[in-house]
């Protein structure tokens, strides 16, 4: 459950007691504000506003109300998905998708209004795991352009381009180079999706205005053969730009936009490990930007290990006794051990070092260990020293480390579907937990460690279960539900962006990350994660969200970061009660509605 009413229900309550929203300034008339996704209202534009605008004569003669271009929206999609049923899934999810984009394409405010009601149904199409497959066929969906490109033949004109970009404020960016397209690997510009998705929901979750938001695609090139040789591909065919060559291009975007935009926060989405920690450390003291994968989701897991903790009853100190193995030493799995060992660091008063301590690390080769021959250095703190392990050496497989260390958490980041196959998921029956963990957090769905239903088959009912997609709750059979936590970044990157960007704060600290995830983990009730419940429902994820940013603003405040936004400044932040922060974040999140149009020349 939300910690408060829904928050559609509580912002359409609040809209009732509340005047008609202030006008919109429009320098267009007649066609052009019909061929404007964001000021178009379709059939909804009143007469007097048809007469202002220029627009009588270009609709049919009836106005529509929003609440009746709404139902007729949802009916459209109703019949879709009666009229797609048998279809293959990857036809039905396209189709959906299509439906969705064309109405964002045409207007925003009913898009953006059907999102953010019907978040928990259409997350799964804007976003993980549907936007897995736009991507893919991205070059074959391609109508119209979202957001910006920039590639590598851009060079030496960034700083001018930006300013092709139509909108006067840009608070959130989301930028990829497309080269680890959540676990399909390298897809050159079709990674474009993933930030359009992300910014979708930073719209539907943290209600940053969809006018201040600019997804954007870095385009060195890609290694991906078979986009190369695609006569329909949309990017630069070319092998991707590496080292000093590829490091220009990020640094020339990156001044450009914080030239136009100096306090623009950057969020860096599924870059490929190397780049990922590179461009985190080179760009993190100088520009308001995070890495999503490393940090966002270290946030996420962290929250979700620290509810197994409690599912089991235990106090959160006994977090320093969890055994936990983590399979998957890239971005995302070095992200989450760093911030747990922190955790532990902290808990234990700073005893406790990454290597010898409880969690265990796996990838492709098996367990890290120092006797690893080239050691990626991003592992090096978290290599075992053999001389520590009973039974277990260099490069043991996921099935040898769970038989032996019977862990209570076998979390999975690896991007391989099927890893946890039955052997693996059976041995954690003999976890010395009394309710393992499994966390299949990789996406999208294909990619899972293992699916839901594997998980409670194989490993019991007493189990935890958690996965980067969405999966349906598992039946039992015996009246009981085996409940699909979702532990996705979607729960942490729209507090972050939203909490930074409220507080005024330059750089995003660990301090700032950490009370995000500290919220999150603390946002459950006893009851709810007893019985299996560590992350809210979707539904609740404005809740969340307005939650997350106030711990986020609290700790810039903290920590002297926040310079305060709009008029809001540093000393009225500070005086301001945890409750308060809470409001002001929530009272700062747009929501979609219709405002009168104004014509300026
Ligand atoms: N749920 C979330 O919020 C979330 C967040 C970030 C990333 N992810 C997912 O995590 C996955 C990994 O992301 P990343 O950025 O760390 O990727 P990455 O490419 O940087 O790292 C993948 C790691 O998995 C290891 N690996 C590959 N095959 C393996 C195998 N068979 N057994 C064990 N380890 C194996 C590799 O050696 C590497 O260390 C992706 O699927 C991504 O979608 C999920
Ligand atoms: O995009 C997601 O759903 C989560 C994460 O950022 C990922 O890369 O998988
Ligand atoms: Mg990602």
């Amino acid at each position: 459950m939300c910690k408060v009413v829904r928050f559609a229900a509580a912002a359409r309550l609040r809209r009732l007691s509340t005047a008609i929203p202030g006008p919109c300034k429009v320098q267009k008339r007649g066609t052009d504000i019909l061929h404007d996704p964001w000021f178009n209202k379709d059939t909804g534009f009143p007469l007097t506003e048809r007469d202002r605008l220029g627009l009588r004569g270009l609709l049919p003669p009836r106005v529509i109300s929003f609440e009746h271009q709404y139902d007729r929206f949802m009916n459209s999609y109703r019949s879709l998905e009666k009229n797609t049923r048998g279809q293959s899934d990857k036809f039905v999810s396209l189709s959906k998708w299509r439906i969705l984009n064309r109405l964002h394409d045409r207007n925003e405010i009913l898009y953006y209004r059907v999102l953010i009601d019907n978040i928990k149904e259409f997350a799964p199409i804007i976003y993980t795991p549907t936007v897995g497959l736009v991507c893919e066929n991205y070059s074959g969906l391609f109508r119209r352009p979202r957001g910006m490109y920039f590639s590598a033949k851009d060079k030496g004109e960034m700083m001018s381009m930006i300013y092709n970009w139509p909108s006067d404020q840009v608070d959130m960016i989301v930028l990829t180079d497309g080269s680890r397209i959540l676990g399909l690997g390298d897809l050159g510009v079709q990674g474009i999706g993933i930030p359009i998705g992300k910014l979708d929901m930073y719209v539907a979750a943290a209600g940053i205005n969809p006018r201040k938001i600019l997804p954007v695609m870095l385009d060195v090139g890609t290694n991906n053969q078979k986009l190369l040789e695609d006569p329909l591909y949309l990017g630069v065919r070319q092998p991707r730009w590496e080292g000093e060559a590829y490091l220009s291009i990020v640094d020339e975007f990156m001044e450009a936009v914080h030239t136009r935009w100096p306090k623009a926060i950057v969020q860096f989405e599924d870059f490929q490990m190397k780049w990922a920690f590179e461009t985190l450390k080179r760009y993190r003291e100088r520009f308001c930007m995070f890495n999503d994968d490393i940090q966002g989701t270290a946030g996420v897991a962290l929250a979700g290990l620290l509810g197994t903790v409690r599912s089991q009853g235990r106090p959160l100190s006994d977090f320093l006794k969890q055994k936990i193995v983590v399979v998957g030493a890239g971005s995302a799995g070095l992200g989450v051990l760093s911030m747990a060992v922190q955790a532990v660091s902290r808990m234990s008063g700073g005893s406790e070092t990454a290597a010898n301590s409880q969690f265990f690390l796996i990838d492709k080769d098996g367990l890290v260990t120092t006797e690893r021959s080239n050691l990626d250095p991003a592992a090096v703190p978290f290599a075992k020293n053999p001389r520590d392990l009973e039974g277990l050496s260099e490069g043991a497989s996921v099935i040898e480390v769970v038989k032996k260390v019977k862990p209570h958490v076998l979390l999975g980041l690896s991007g391989v579907g099927g890893v946890f196959n039955a052997e693996v998921l059976k041995a954690m029956r003999e976890s010395v937990s009394t309710k393992p963990a499994i966390f299949a957090m990789s996406n999208p769905t294909m990619n899972a460690e293992c699916t839901a239903i594997e998980a409670f088959s194989h490993a019991g009912e007493n189990i935890v279960f958690a996965s980067g997609s969405p999966f349906e709750n598992v039946d039992l059979g015996n009246g009981e539900v085996g409940h699909v936590n979702q532990a996705n970044n979607m729960y942490l990157f729209p507090g972050i962006g939203l909490g930074t960007l409220l507080s005024g704060a330059r750089h995003i600290t660990d301090g700032m990350l950490r009370a995000a995830a500290e919220c999150l983990a603390s946002y459950m009730t006893d009851e709810d994660v007893q019985k299996g419940i560590l992350y809210p429902s979707i539904d609740c994820i404005r809740d969340v969200t307005a939650e997350v940013g106030a711990a986020v603003v609290h700790a810039a405040v903290a920590e002297k970061q926040a310079e305060g936004h709009g008029d809001v400044g540093f000393k009225e932040l500070a005086n301001m009660s945890k409750e308060e922060t809470v409001e002001y974040v929530r009272g700062n999140m747009w929501y979609p509605e219709y405002c009168p149009l104004v014509h300026e020349k």
